[in-house]
């Protein structure tokens, strides 16, 4: 049953009982399944073989990364599993509250290293070491981990910025296929090996959008390519992928003009029957061009390639005699490989065979010719010259296509693809345990293969190639007097030696110098099997590579050790804001203070404070778990140490120093907020007060302005409205006089006409008050007529009766009465009578009523000899 259960077959060996032992304490006990244990920390007991199931059963549950403590175990799926790598599981990873919390992955540690690039904690730049032994998946991981930052280190500012920023990315992904095209070979362990160490650093800039870190450039740095590939391979291995490259994807025309005829037969060539889906001719010219080599150079690099496959097919005879030189035993391969090289053949040909030695105080020159296996290392050594050189041209376009302005970055993610060996940055005591073996290893490794890098170059090969008359040659090798003098010491044998040694031994010291400046990650890539074979976890392989750079030992550091460590300083900076959230009670004063014996500013006092405010800072380590809200009653107390210059600390610890830190961040930040909030209140009311008064005082200021002009106008409209008065009056006055007068004139004048003063009197009264009725009784159209009426006209009127000749009053028509309004009655005798509609101009229109005139009515005369027609 428990067979079925556990799926694991029976089998009769001591190891299948002691597998089915530990299967059935698994089934008892009710732990966790294997495969779901994240973190090899959490396996129990923490020996090879637990950790060893542990990753199988992940393995087989396709569960290819697990944590190990502060390192991260990858293990090679060996088949493509395009959802691990999307860019949407990316961006789930970036955006991740707490990303560690997520599934174990490359991708955490590619955001955990942007995030502290991010947080700005010394040391702000991060490197991340890629091991593993061939074939393990290092180059995949780090070109994934390219990607990811191209994710999500893309510029989110202006559009414009976002291109650049693109254009960037694209160019630094492109280096890869060309740099594998170069540098990596198919061997015995992995079809697509890189044959060199590389360490790229990717640029990141935050000049534009602080905290918000983008990519910008980047900078490759190779070591150590393993140039003797080029001419010596194992039978069972390949050349440099690109001569393959070559080899197949060359067009008709390329074939004639690089010598490669289909089905040529190279000795630098083995294998070349068996094609890889690296082979991919297209891809790297395609990426070459987007890098900034254009055909033409393209051309001229190929060709340079085509001419050291036929340099390879260069066979020597042995010539039976020292003192002649070797014969070649196939001209047509000098004379090609000269004409790609575009070199002198007779020189070529000399100066494979024959080596000039400088002696004595005149440095005499002596030749003399080689041997049959000296002129096969002279001519192997020509096209390992050829090969670096033209690698690290490559490189050199490649940063200067990729790199970007130093002022336009201010801080890195280095990402070191160590080959074959293992080269940790710091070597502290835990990395002494944990890479014992590995430097054993590397001792081995280094001693072997720089014994076999010890390339001297015949001078003379430098001299040849110096004389080329192809362009990217004359690139290659330039006729510098001063490298000259370096690679020809003057007969000192061992001198070029010591330059390529301490050439290398000075880019590792220089790497390490970087590395130590950053903060370290570690990914070890794993190889389940060595044939690259999915689904098959090879035991044996896998516990060998667990053995070599003991994991084991790493966990155990991790889980039961202090994997977090932390100066006392940067300690301080970064969680003094957490005293905020548990102030202690201010110090005893009559207690010596921490600094006390120690004089102010010296180092003393300082570290005294440091261990102070350290002290604070623990103490609230307490009150922060009991807020957490996961935390079981009575859990134990957060393990933390404090040495004599360094914190010591788990990873859980660090959390929740993390946790409380980003708390009261958020509580500042709320603060800032409040006040910000509050001061632009303020200063918005004391704007608009200060608005509303200026616009009350313009307002005022422009009625007072109106109100003037109004003024200046109602004075100049009264003025002339006066004169206008004056003049109509006058003008009117004049016009009812002059009809007047004419009237009088007219009329013959008797002494009784003229009325006494006492009638005078009376008729004005009469015009005053009794005017009405006369009106009434002149326009009675029935009723009252003749004498009667004339009576009662005078009566109304109280003109004298005696004089009724004296006044008429005239009879009108209906229409006419119907516009009379008022009679009047002069001393003259005459009446006026007021008309609606007057032909008078004036006296209609007088604004203002003479003294003793009616007022708003025209005036009619009626003339005095008329008057008895009444
Ligand atoms: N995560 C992965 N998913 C799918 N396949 C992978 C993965 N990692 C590695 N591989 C496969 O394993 C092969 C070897 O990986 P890679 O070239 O990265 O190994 P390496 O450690 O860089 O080897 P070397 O040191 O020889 O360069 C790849 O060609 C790929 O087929």
């Amino acid at each position: 049953m428990l067979q079925q259960v556990n799926g694991h077959s029976s089998g009769s060996d001591a190891q299948g009982r002691e597998s089915l032992r530990e299967d059935l304490q698994e089934f008892l006990g009710g732990e966790v399944p294997l495969h779901q244990l994240d973190d090899l920390t959490k396996v129990n007991p923490v020996t090879l073989e637990t950790v060893l199931r542990c990753l199988q059963a992940r393995y087989t549950a396709d569960t290819f990364y697990t944590n190990a403590g502060c390192t991260l175990v990858a293990l090679n799926p060996f088949k493509p599993v395009p959802q691990l790598y999307s860019p949407e599981l990316m961006r789930e990873y970036h955006a991740a509250p707490q990303p560690q919390k997520l599934k174990p992955h490359i991708f955490t540690v590619g955001e955990q290293t942007y995030r502290n690039v991010r947080s700005l904690i010394e040391p702000v730049n991060q490197s991340i070491v890629v091991s593993g032994e061939s074939g393990a998946g290092k180059t995949w991981t780090s070109r994934c981990l390219m990607k990811f930052y191209a994710v999500v280190a893309a510029s989110p500012t202006s559009w414009e910025s976002h291109k650049i920023a693109e254009r960037i990315e694209q160019r630094i992904l492109n280096s890869n296929p060309v740099m594998e095209a170069f540098g990596n070979a198919c061997t015995l362990r992995n079809n697509n090996s890189s044959r060199f160490g590389k360490f790229i650093q990717l640029q990141l800039n935050s000049l534009l959008v602080p905290r918000d870190h983008q990519m910008t450039g980047a900078a490759i740095q190779t070591y150590l390519l393993e140039k003797t590939r080029v001419a010596c391979q194992d039978s069972t291995e390949r050349n440099f992928h690109i001569f393959y490259q070559i080899c197949k994807g060359a067009s008709a025309d390329e074939r004639l003009q690089w010598h490669l005829p289909e089905g040529a037969a190279f000795s630098w060539l083995p294998n070349p029957e068996r094609t890889l889906e690296e082979d991919c001719f297209e891809v790297t010219r395609e990426a070459m061009l987007h890098l900034g080599i254009d055909a033409p150079t393209q051309n001229n690099i190929f060709q340079a390639l085509a001419g050291l496959l036929h340099l390879g097919n260069i066979r020597f005879a042995d010539s039976g005699d020292e003192a002649q030189p070797c014969r070649p035993m196939d001209d047509g391969a000098v004379r090609t490989s000269a004409l790609l090289l575009r070199l002198p053949e007779d020189p070529l040909l000399e100066t494979l065979r024959i080596r000039t030695i400088r002696a004595g105080r005149q440095q005499q020159v002596f030749r003399k010719p080689c041997s049959q296996a000296e002129c096969d290392t002279r001519r192997d050594c020509l096209a390992k010259l050829v090969y670096a050189r033209l690698f690290d041209w490559l490189v050199s376009v490649i940063n200067s296509s990729v790199c970007a302005d130093p002022a336009s970055w201010t801080t890195f993610i280095g990402l070191l693809d160590v080959y074959g060996f293992e080269s940790f940055p710091h070597n502290s005591l835990e990395q002494l345990c944990i890479n014992y073996a590995n430097e054993k290893l590397q001792q081995h490794f280094v001693a072997h293969y720089l014994r076999a890098q010890q390339d001297p170059i015949p001078p003379e090969l430098t001299r040849l190639l110096q004389q080329s008359q192809d362009t990217l040659l004359k690139v290659l090798f330039p006729a510098d007097p001063e490298e000259k003098s370096q690679e020809e010491p003057s007969g000192q044998s061992r001198a070029p030696v010591l330059t390529v040694v301490s050439k290398f031994k000075a880019s590792l010291e220089q790497l390490l110098q970087v590395l130590q400046a950053t903060t370290p990650h570690y990914i070890r890539c794993i190889k389940p099997n060595s044939q690259g074979r999915a689904q098959a976890l090879h035991r044996e392989e896998v516990l060998n590579q667990l053995e070599a750079c003991g994991l084991v030992e790493t966990i155990h550091i991790s889980a039961a050790g202090f994997p977090i460590r932390v100066s006392h300083r940067t300690f301080v900076e970064r969680y003094a804001s957490l005293r905020r959230l548990h102030p202690r009670a201010p110090p005893d004063p009559h207690s010596p203070s921490p600094d006390e014996g120690h004089s102010e500013g010296s180092p003393h006092a300082e570290q005294a404070t440091l261990r102070a405010l350290l002290q604070d800072i623990l103490h609230t380590l307490p009150a922060l778990e009991a807020a957490t809200p996961a935390a079981p009653a009575g859990a134990t107390p957060a393990p933390v140490h404090c040495g004599r210059t360094k914190v010591f600390m788990t990873d859980a610890t660090l959390e929740l120093l993390e946790r409380g830190r980003a708390q009261v961040l958020e509580q500042c930040a709320r603060c800032i907020q409040a006040g910000w909030r509050r001061h632009r209140r303020r200063e918005q009311e004391r704007r608009r007060r200060a608005a509303v008064c200026i616009q009350a005082a313009i307002r005022s200021w422009l009625t007072r302005k109106h109100i003037q002009r109004l003024h200046a106008a109602a004075t100049v409209i009264k003025r002339a409205w006066r004169r206008w008065g004056i003049r109509m009056a006058f003008l009117a006055s004049k016009e009812l006089d002059g009809v007047e007068e004419k009237h009088s004139s007219q009329a013959p004048r008797s002494p009784s006409s003229f009325p006494p003063p006492l009638a005078q009197t009376k008729l004005l009264r009469a015009v005053t008050h009794l005017w009405p009725l006369g009106l009434v009784l002149a326009n009675a159209a029935v009723g009252v007529h003749g004498f009667p009426r004339k009576l009662v006209v005078f009566a109304c009127l109280q003109l004298p009766v005696g004089s009724p000749s004296g006044y008429t009053v005239q009879a009108q028509t209906a229409q006419e009465q119907a516009g009379i309004m008022s009679i009047r009655a002069l001393p003259q005798g005459s009446i006026k009578f007021h008309c609606r509609k007057s032909p008078l101009r004036y006296a209609d229109i007088c604004p203002e009523p003479l003294p003793n005139s009616a007022t708003g009515f025209n005036q009619i005369l009626l003339e005095r000899h008329r008057l008895g027609h009444v």
